[in-house]
């Protein structure tokens, strides 16, 4: 599996917190700790449940879109890659 603009994302958010420019989302959201990262990576799946029921797909397209980026600034902060949730999807597959 291989999803190109996520893989750039993710080099993105790992540039903006090594960058540690305050004016940066990235690195402010970094910076208010995993506890605060995981609460926003909770609220915007409940944006995007609340979209894929009520709101259309293309809300759900762009709340999904949300909460990657906040997922991928959770697995940067916990120390984590897309690459190692890609080896656990491989794992997986059947
Ligand atoms: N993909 C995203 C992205 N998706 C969502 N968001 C931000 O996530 C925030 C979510 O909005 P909310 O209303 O939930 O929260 P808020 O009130 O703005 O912020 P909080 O104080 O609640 O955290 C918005 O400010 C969005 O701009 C993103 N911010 C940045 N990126 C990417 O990250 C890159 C680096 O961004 P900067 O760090 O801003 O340079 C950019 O080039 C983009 O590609």
């Amino acid at each position: 599996m291989s999803c190109k603009v996520l893989e750039e994302l993710e080099e993105v958010i790992r540039r903006r917190i090594e960058e540690g420019n305050p004016e940066s989302y990235t690195y402010r959201l970094y910076s208010s700790g995993i506890p605060h990262i995981a609460r926003k990576v909770g609220e915007e799946a409940v944006e995007a449940a609340v979209a894929a029921i009520a709101e259309g797909r293309e809300r759900l397209a762009e709340e999904a879109a949300d909460l990657l980026y906040h997922l991928l600034v959770l697995l940067n902060a916990a120390g984590l890659s897309l690459r190692d949730v890609c080896n656990v999807l491989e794992k997986r597959r059947k």
